[in-house]
Parts: C-alpha cells; structure tokens; sequence
C-alpha cells in the first residue's frame, strides 16, 4: 500500500488518518465499518473510492462529511477536524448523491434549492449568483421557478452539483453521481465535474462501481474491502497489481471490458 508522503500530507485538502468507524448490532457485536482507512486528496484532484456492497465506501463519505464521528483516528480538510455540519452554516464539504430528486426539495422552485446556501447574500445579489451557478452547469437561468418535476435526471444532477457549488466548498463528495441516469447523460456529467473542478479546484472523493467512471475522474483510486484499504495509488497501477488478488476488482474490469465491447459493436454497426 502507498504509504502517505510527508509533501503529500503538507499540502493535501482533506487527511484521512487511521480512520476507523465502529457499528454495534442489536446483539451489541462490533462491526468495523472502517478499519485504519488513511489517505490524503491535493486540492484540484480526485480519488475514486470502490469496492463491493458494505466495503464502508458510504460510510467513508459520511465521516469526510461530518455526518459520522469515527470511533478512532481523523479527517482533517485544510488542517482542520471535520465538525457536524451545522443548520444555517455553510459547510467547506459538500454532496452529490446518486439520486438527484431525493436531493431536491419537490414543493419549491430550483432556483430556491440553488440560493439555500446563499441566505447570507442580497436578495437581488442571491439572485444573480443563482443564474450564474444555472449557466455553469448548462440549465438555463429562465428556469429558476420551475420545480424539479419539470427537469430530466441529469438536469436534475447538474443542478444538484449547482446547488453544491453555490457555497464554493472546498470539497465534493460524490457518491455514484451518474449511476441513476441514461448512458448518454453519464458522459456530460462526468465532463461538467471535469471543467467545473478545474475552475473552483476542489479536492473531489468519488464512489463508484464504474471504472469508466473512475477512470474518467480520478487520479487516484482505493479499493476498500471489508472497511480495509486493500490498494490505493493510480487507477491502472491498482488495477494492475489488485486483479490477481481480488475478486471484486476483477469483476469490475471484466464488465468494463465487456462494454467496451459492446460499446466498439455498436459504433461499428452504427
Ligand atoms: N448506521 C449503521 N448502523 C449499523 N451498521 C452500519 C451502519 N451504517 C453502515 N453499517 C454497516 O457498515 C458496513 C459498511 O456499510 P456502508 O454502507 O458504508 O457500505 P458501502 O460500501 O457503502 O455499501 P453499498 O455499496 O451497498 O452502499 C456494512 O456492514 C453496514 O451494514
């Protein structure tokens, strides 16, 4: 496993160190959700967090957000402990999940959900930077008032991920971001994360089971399993070393071979 560099440590947004979560069942046994799980993301990089059904990517992600306190060790973003995240503040993390209409209020307007982080602005300042967050992320300003029925899901993402920018965090966690939306749609989000990362620069975890995904986005990847890190470093040196080793990864590079295969049938029937 790479181990954390000293330079790596010094000039990294968010630190993971021996991070460790415990759940007790109702049999009061202890479950290691996250087990001495340590990394570190530079500003401006991303790394892609995979592994199978309750490896503890989720729980990762709720511990960077503050939403779980660990049982032992830290996360750290800028030098600072992660703190619950408190109603009213704005949080330097914030969340993109795999279900964009679950993350929207359905009664109020998009344009609403977009200004909650911005209660501390002007109404008439509020409002210009709601527009300027729809045109970054391609939904069209003239929109605000309609309400999230009226969008597609990967508008519905992008406004999501407008909504998340709005308090220009310092992090984004995104957890499966294109999962639950349409093969053609997938690419236009993975390509507005891609542009709108390297205008705001913010440190980015990733969970995902699509290599193409993580290939698209990540400089580097972990693969957790059983709330261990197993492997971390660059995608296709992971990939490379861990196939032998675990069966989960192997899946996941046969089924992304196999629709690279699909993918290259169509393009040639087409
Ligand atoms: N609040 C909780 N109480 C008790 N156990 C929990 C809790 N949250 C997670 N766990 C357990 O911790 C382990 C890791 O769960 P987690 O949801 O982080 O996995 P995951 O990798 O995100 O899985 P999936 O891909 O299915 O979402 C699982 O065994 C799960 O049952």
């Amino acid at each position: 496993m790479r181990n954390l560099t000293d330079t790596m440590v010094e000039t990294a947004t968010i630190r993971i160190n021996s991070l460790t979560k415990d759940f007790r069942n109702r049999k009061g046994m202890v479950r290691h959700a996250l087990d001495s799980v340590e990394f570190a993301v530079k500003r401006g990089m991303t790394t892609a967090v995979i592994g199978e059904s309750g490896a503890g990517k989720s729980t990762l992600i709720r511990c960077v957000a503050g939403l779980e306190k660990p049982t032992r060790g830290s996360v750290a973003i800028n030098g600072r402990q992660v703190a619950p995240p408190r109603h009213g503040n704005t949080s330097p993390v914030q969340m993109v999940f795999q279900n964009p209409a679950d993350a929207l209020n359905p009664v109020r307007s998009v344009g609403w959900s977009i200004s909650e982080p911005l209660r501390k602005l002007r109404r008439r300042e509020r409002r210009v930077r709601v527009a300027e967050l729809m045109a970054s992320v391609g939904i069209d300003p003239a929109r605000r008032k309609d309400r999230p029925r009226a969008f597609s899901g990967g508008q519905l993402q992008r406004i999501v991920i407008a909504r998340a920018l709005a308090s220009s965090p310092e992090v984004l966690l995104c957890d499966e971001p294109t999962s639950a939306l349409d093969v053609s749609v997938q690419a236009q989000i993975v390509n507005l994360l891609l542009e709108l990362q390297e205008e705001h620069l913010f440190a980015c975890i990733v969970v995902t089971h699509d290599l193409a995904v993580a290939r698209a986005l990540a400089d580097d990847v972990i693969v957790l399993r059983h709330g261990k890190m197993l492997f971390s470093g660059p995608l296709d040196v992971v990939i490379e070393d861990s196939q032998e080793l675990d069966p989960y990864v192997r899946q996941l590079v046969r089924s992304s071979q196999q629709m690279e295969i699909k993918k290259v049938a169509r393009e040639q029937l087409a």
